[in-house]
């Protein structure tokens, strides 16, 4: 692990290690000096795409037949966790590309779509994002509205989506809609929409709390004519794609909490160090000890489960409960750590010269987004219940 301090070796590979060690130098040479300014100017950093292409890092999960580096989920999450210690925002925007929309073209779509859609994704020419949320459709997300009727050989989209990660940049978009309004579950079919189909428009930047050099929007869809060849899966299996899909991507998105909290860690050390107060280090005072203590155990629960989590994805026993376990844990292990370090620093954590307020907006995101605390507490309950009546 490339920190200025140990940590708890996980002894991943060769291969894993190297891919880590390649993301961490790259994320902090070229994305963390950049990290305070994108914040605070709201700047989507188109130019990284590129470059995340030639290292790999966006098809990470897809074979090389399509342009992806076939490297798996616990790759993926390292990638995940590296980008977002640089910049949270970076890599909200690059999880929602690499995993909501790629893998899921890569999952779920046929040959032809994979040929057609994946190799740009994954070099970088193209940036992709996933519709799922509407504005009266987020944790009840079966009760979307947006409708998709059937006309010959294409399908014609009205209605809109909300809170769309990469929404404003995004050239390809997987889109669940209603073909089947009356059908429940069974009504949602998925499809690739391609940036530029008549009907189809970015509408308002959402102004947000925190990651704020991820771009998030609404889109919508008036009288968009989809060809029937851009359905993902099959015509009322949506909904499978769309659950199967959230697994995945609760798995892959922790390693955003977790990069958030190695940040937290990076700059508190140091800070603990420097700082002088009664004539010693504060590192040097029990509560400070106790504080950081507390902060490396949390760290290194939180990244030990995740990538028991991934590890189980890539040998094919992914699981709905541990999913939505291990980012409801990160999630809200990461707000802590983030309003610890605030602590930490006293008066330097609570101005924005310091990145610790930051961190803490960036945090916040992953308690609601990929489902909210209280629906991954109802998972897992609920398959708890149900694993064991
Ligand atoms: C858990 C939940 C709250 C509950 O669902 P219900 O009870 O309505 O649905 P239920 O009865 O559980 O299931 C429906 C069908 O689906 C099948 N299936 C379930 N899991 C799976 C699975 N794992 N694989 C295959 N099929 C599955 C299930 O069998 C059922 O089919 P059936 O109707 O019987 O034919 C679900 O809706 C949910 O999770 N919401 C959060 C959405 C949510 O997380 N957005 C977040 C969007 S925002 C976002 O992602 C990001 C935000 C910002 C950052 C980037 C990402």
């Amino acid at each position: 692990m490339t920190t200025s301090y140990p940590t708890l070796q996980h002894f991943l590979g060769e291969e894993l290690d190297m891919l880590r060690d390649m993301t961490h130098q790259f994320a902090q040479a070229e994305i963390a000096p950049r990290a305070a300014d994108i914040d605070r100017d709201n700047l989507f950093p188109a130019d990284l795409w590129q470059k995340f292409g030639d290292l790999g890092l966006l098809g990470i999960t897809v074979s090389e037949e399509y342009g992806g580096s076939n490297m798996g989920y616990l790759a993926h999450v390292l990638a995940m966790e590296e980008i977002s210690r640089a910049s949270a925002s970076v890599g909200l925007s690059y999880g929602a590309h690499s995993n909501l929309c790629v893998n899921q073209i890569f999952k779920n779509g046929n040959d032809a779509q994979k040929q057609k859609y994946l190799p740009k994704l994954c070099s970088g020419e193209h940036i992709g994002a996933l519709a799922m949320s509407e504005p009266n459709a987020g944790s009840d997300v079966v009760s979307m509205k947006l409708r998709a009727d059937k006309r010959g050989d294409h399908y014609v989209l009205n209605g809109n989506k909300m809170w769309i990660t990469n929404g404003p940049d995004a050239d390809t978009y997987v889109v669940y809609a209603k073909t089947d309004v009356n059908g429940g579950s069974k009504g949602i079919t998925a499809f690739i929409i391609e940036r530029g189909f008549a009907g189809f428009t970015q509408a308002q930047k959402l102004d947000k709390l925190g990651m704020r050099g991820s771009n998030t929007c609404e889109l919508v869809f008036q009288d968009c004519a989809v060809p029937e060849e851009n359905i993902l899966g099959f015509e009322g299996g949506g909904v499978r794609v769309l659950m199967s899909g959230l697994d995945y991507e609760r798995t892959v998105l922790s390693g955003g909490p977790v990069g958030i909290m190695q940040a937290c860690l990076d700059l508190v050390v140091p800070y603990v160090h420097e700082r002088k107060q009664f004539d010693k280090a504060i590192g040097e005072f029990q509560l400070m000890q106790g504080k950081l203590a507390d902060m490396y155990t949390s760290l290194s629960a939180c990244r030990s489960y995740l990538y028991a989590v991934a590890r189980a994805c890539d040998a094919n026993h992914e699981s709905r409960k541990d999913a939505a376990a291990v980012i409801l844990f990160t999630a809200e292990q990461a707000t802590q750590m983030a309003l610890q370090a605030i602590q930490a620093l006293g008066g330097n954590g609570y101005i924005n010269e310091y990145p610790a307020g930051r961190l803490l907006r960036d945090a916040k995101l992953y308690e609601i987004g990929a489902g909210t605390s209280e629906v991954r507490r109802m998972l897992i309950g609920r398959e708890l219940f149900a694993e064991t009546r």
